[in-house]
């Protein structure tokens, strides 16, 4: 007679990794910049999900890691620690030549400076062809996407101006021209109306709406212009180098009015930490611990009363 046939337990269902799903993923993101006497963390463990076809805002207040978190993810700047993937690039690990395919082909990028985007003595035409060029595309093919990009963005008349003949908001447009031209998965933008009026910023936020809508582009921007946090669908907040809150706004929001409020939600990291913000705090004097019960909708969170 045949004994008791044995099975094996079926295997436990693989948890999808984090972040398997988007396009950039930065999981517990740490970049310490090491000067002589001091350690400044800039990003302190930085969690940060980007889905394709999205147009994201990073705000935050000054030095608190905004700018070290795009130049991570531009491939200029490598963490120190954490897991930072765009495209399937894993950031921590490329070699040197594939940095220049990467900053080459899979990222675009857009800098505050106008003057730095472009190159003097080169014509916008000419500006938005060069990374075409580098990268070996045919003249026929490079001419064409050259066209539809500055006409796309409003700037067709500018094709044959060098930046002193253009203004900042134009300079700006064809600068966005130039980051999309090798068709990057993913646009970074690091404060691009910080030098310009309202209404030319306005213009040039209207041209990262387009290359985001009508060409595809996933666009990520770092700023402090309110008025463009408050036209895209998610502005995420930073604070001292970790992702603090986000807030979202719906297509009925955001056609509602120019600054749409959207609803702020705070942030959990995958430890199922969250930041209870200052002022909720001090209303309830929460300290060191508090109590947490959990509802049938909600989490309470209760002072522990010895600080009352
Ligand atoms: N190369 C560097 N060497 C040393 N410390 C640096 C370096 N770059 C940035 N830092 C420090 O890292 C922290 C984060 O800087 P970062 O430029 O990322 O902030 P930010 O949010 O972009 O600020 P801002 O809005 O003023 O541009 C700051 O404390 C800054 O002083």
């Amino acid at each position: 007679m045949a004994g008791p046939s044995l099975s094996l337990p079926a295997p436990a269902a693989q948890e999808p990794a984090y972040g398997h799903d988007a396009l950039v993923v930065c999981d517990n993101l740490v970049r310490i910049y090491q000067t002589e006497s001091v350690e400044v963390q800039a990003l302190q463990g930085l969690d940060l999900l980007v889905h394709e076809g999205e147009m994201v805002a990073i705000v935050g207040a000054s030095g608190s890691g905004k700018s070290t978190l795009l130049q991570v993810l531009a491939g200029v700047d490598a963490p120190t620690a954490g897991r930072a993937r765009v495209a399937g690039h894993d950031l921590l690990a490329l070699t040197r030549s594939e940095r220049v395919h990467y900053r080459r082909d899979v990222v675009g990028f857009v800098r505050q400076q106008t003057a730095r985007n472009l190159v003097p003595y080169l014509t916008a035409g000419e500006v938005v062809d060069l990374p075409m060029s580098i990268a070996g595309r045919p003249r026929a093919e490079r001419r064409q996407r050259t066209a539809q990009l500055l006409e796309a963005v409003g700037v067709a008349h500018c094709a044959d101006r060098r930046p002193s003949e253009m203004s900042g908001g134009e300079q700006q447009r064809v600068a966005i021209c130039v980051a999309l031209a090798n068709e990057p998965r993913v646009l970074l933008a690091d404060e691009p109306t910080g030098e310009l009026d309202s209404e030319t910023a306005q213009e040039v936020f209207a041209a990262l709406r387009t290359a985001n809508r009508d060409l595809g582009a996933t666009i990520v921007i770092v700023t402090h212009d309110a008025a463009v946090s408050g036209q895209v669908a998610r502005t995420i907040a930073i604070r001292d180098g970790r992702t603090s809150s986000e807030v979202l706004r719906s297509h009925d929001d955001l056609a509602a009015g120019a600054h749409a409020l959207g609803e702020e939600y705070a942030v959990m990291d995958r430890a199922g930490r969250v930041q209870v913000p200052r002022e909720f705090r001090e209303a309830l004097a929460l300290t060191r611990r508090v109590r947490l019960a959990l509802e049938d909708d909600h989490v309470e969170i209760r002072s522990d009363g010895e600080a009352r």
